[in-house]
């Protein structure tokens, strides 16, 4: 297949804390997908929105019961894929690390520190090793569109940013908030690996608005971070997030050419000898990997 070859996109849409469903999906059903990763956070949302086919999903779970750590990160991203999910846009809470970035803004952050540690981060396993690049885990592709959409609808946005991730659920200390600006980290959050890591490993494009709901505990002039303040500024910003959903999947549902760095991120990754192969696994990966694995 060349790159040129033109694909229909399927858009899903990840809802982040404050995000638990998404409107104007015409034709909207909700229903479990079963996964061999187990169970996802909460049934999908299916849909379409000017005849292009969309998918949702509510990261913690509808009504939030499901913590950071607890994620089954694998499942949902399998489940997304085995959906005909395409491209990704992760919409997440974030606390800002730079006084430029205030509550209410959006970054269209393009880089991530992974410092979580108590997760599954890979659907690849003793039986089946593969090794993916994450030197760009997010798509261009997206960004531009989401950047200039969010400019039309006068939505305060910042392109560019890298997003630490800290394991939680509790917020930083005052150390570990100094420590990431010293990094050079523009926003912090829980949520955003590995499930961007598992899109690249699925093949699919990956894109996040980080919502700045505050300056988590390092800025002076303001209080310290909690789930109250959070609250606050997340209405507003759940509200300018799906005015921002709605104007960019007519967009992005076009008929578009491969993205090859994300959509053929398995050509080469896969370093296992066939024979060595563990059949399990490789049936485990079938959403996931079947583009590789089970060719003739
Ligand atoms: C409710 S504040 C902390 C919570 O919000 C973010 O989650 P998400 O990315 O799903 O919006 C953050 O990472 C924490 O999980
Ligand atoms: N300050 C913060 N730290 C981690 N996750 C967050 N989500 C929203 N604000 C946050």
């Amino acid at each position: 297949m060349s790159s040129e070859t033109e694909i229909q996109p399927v858009i899903g849409v990840i809802g982040g804390s404050g995000l638990y469903d998404i409107d104007g999906l015409e034709n909207k059903e909700w229903r479990r997908v079963e996964t061999p990763w187990g169970e996802t956070s909460d049934e999908l949302l299916f849909g379409t929105f000017e005849g292009i086919k969309c998918v949702f999903l509510p990261r913690h779970g509808r009504g939030h019961p499901i913590p950071p750590s607890r994620l089954n990160f694998r499942a949902n991203i399998d489940a997304l894929k085995r959906s005909g999910v395409t491209d990704i846009l992760s919409l997440s809470a974030v606390g800002s690390l730079k006084e430029e970035l205030p509550p209410g803004r959006f970054v269209l952050v393009d880089q991530f520190i992974d410092r979580s540690f108590a997760r599954e981060k890979s659907f690849f396993e003793t039986g089946c090793v593969a090794h993916v690049g994450m030197a760009d885990p997010v798509s261009a592709r997206l960004l531009d569109v989401l950047e200039a959409e969010s400019r039309k609808l006068d939505i305060p946005v910042t392109r560019g940013g890298t997003y630490i991730v800290m394991e939680g659920p509790q917020f930083s200390t005052r150390a570990e908030s100094e420590l990431y600006r010293s990094w050079g980290c523009s926003v912090v959050g829980m949520t955003n690996m590995p499930e961007a890591k598992l899109a690249r490993e699925a093949e699919m494009t990956y894109a996040t608005v980080a919502m700045v709901t505050d300056y988590d505990c390092w800025h002076t002039e303001h209080d310290s971070v909690t789930v109250e303040g959070v609250v606050k500024v997340m209405k507003g910003n759940a509200d300018n997030a799906r005015r921002l959903v709605k104007a960019v999947i007519p967009v992005l549902g076009q008929k578009r050419p491969l993205d090859l760095s994300a959509e053929r991120a398995l050509d080469f990754a896969i370093i296992t000898a066939p024979e060595k192969r563990d059949p399990a696994l490789v049936a485990k990966l079938d959403a996931v990997a079947g583009r590789v694995l089970n060719k003739a």
